[in-house]
């Protein structure tokens, strides 16, 4: 039996239709991450499974335990805000011994909970300090701590590392990831950050305009989307019409490509930088548009013909002139997307 299993979850607002109706299984200790664009029904789900949104239709069960029509203090559900949401008049000891006191937790269990929790999120140096007295990275690790101590059935993260600068970002996921597998808890995360969906999740489910689009492995998304939005929206990738002939496909700017699937008739492929490999050559059939360099890459934009493409190369050698001709070449079979109707070619 799935630890979380919702079904058939919505939620309407007169007419706006903020989740279709929608279904999700997470397994115990799954770090899963709701991934979309803003306004897609994200914070909605989240707002729901805890309690504090009433779904228009639908169950949520826990461990087999139908829990959505219970009130959000008797679901055993933690939530780590954008916001960290710390009390600021408290203590960090006074933070973590908050909820904990509220559910009447005896005082010696508290004693164990919060030495548990400060010592795995590294705190050991700030319980007696006030929040303003934290840096953003300690206050969200204090965040951290408070749900930890609730032993909850399901950890809710709602965009915790959003407000937080880039590297203090990177390195703050692995930290929660490695928290998350020592707590052995059941984990559902949101952001409509792509890196850190790729980066920490077991699996990513992809959502729009309210509805669940698609969800695989960070890998399978990445590599084998099946829609044109997943592709899109997880990583950079060129889609291009092509005709397919069993396991090649003609591409509109001449010469064919191993293709990842058979198929005959037009397709759509979903093609990463890495993909193509590009060749100066004062024949080939594109040219190069733009670059940027990553560092350990770099990005060419690359027309040929009427298509806007991206290659990127990686290795020693400095950017191609902008203006350079280019032979293009498939470093790997081309992915098929499956044809969805409704998505726009
Ligand atoms: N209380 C409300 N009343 C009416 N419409 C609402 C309400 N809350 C959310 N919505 C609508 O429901 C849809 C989904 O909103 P939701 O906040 O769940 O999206 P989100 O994916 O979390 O976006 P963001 O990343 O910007 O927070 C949006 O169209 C939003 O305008």
């Amino acid at each position: 039996m799935p630890h979380l299993q919702v079904t058939g979850l919505t939620k309407r607002f007169a007419d706006t239709v903020a989740l279709h109706p929608t279904d999700l299984d997470v397994e115990q200790g799954e770090f899963i991450t709701l991934l979309g664009p803003s306004g897609c029904g994200k914070s909605t789900f989240l707002r729901m499974l805890m309690g504090i949104t009433t779904p228009s239709g639908g169950e949520i069960r826990i461990a087999g335990t139908r829990i959505d029509r219970l009130p959000p203090e008797k679901r055993n559900i933690a939530m780590v805000f954008q916001s960290y949401a710390l009390f600021p008049h408290m203590s960090v000891l006074g933070n973590l011994a908050f909820g904990l006191k509220m559910k009447k937790v005896p005082k010696a269990e508290q004693t164990r909970r919060i030495a548990h929790a400060v010592r795995i999120c590294n705190l050991d140096a700030y319980v007696d300090r006030m929040p303003r007295q934290l840096s953003g990275g300690q206050q969200q690790r204090v965040a951290l701590a408070r749900a930890i101590v609730m032993e909850p059935d399901l950890l809710l993260f709602d965009e915790p590392l959003s407000n937080l600068d880039a590297k203090l970002r990177e390195s703050l996921r692995e930290d929660l990831l490695g928290l998350h597998r020592r707590v052995g808890g059941t984990s559902l995360y949101v952001t409509h950050d792509q890196d850190e969906a790729m980066a920490m999740s077991d699996r990513i489910v992809v959502m729009n305009e309210g509805r669940v689009v698609e969800s695989g492995t960070p890998f399978e998304l990445y590599r084998a989307p099946r829609s044109r939005f997943t592709a899109r929206f997880l990583g950079r990738t060129s889609l291009i019409e092509a005709i397919a002939s069993g396991n090649e496909a003609r591409l509109p700017w001449g010469g064919t490509a191993p293709i990842d699937r058979s198929a005959s008739g037009p397709v759509s492929l979903s093609i990463r930088p890495e993909d193509l490999r590009i060749e100066a050559d004062t024949q080939g059939a594109a040219a190069i548009s733009g670059h940027q360099f990553l560092g350990a890459a770099i990005l060419y934009s690359v027309k040929a013909g009427e298509h806007q493409l991206i290659a990127s190369a990686t290795g020693h050698a400095s950017p191609l002139p902008v203006g350079s001709r280019v032979s293009l070449h498939a470093a790997a079979p081309l992915h098929v997307l499956d044809a969805i109707e409704g998505e726009a070619a």
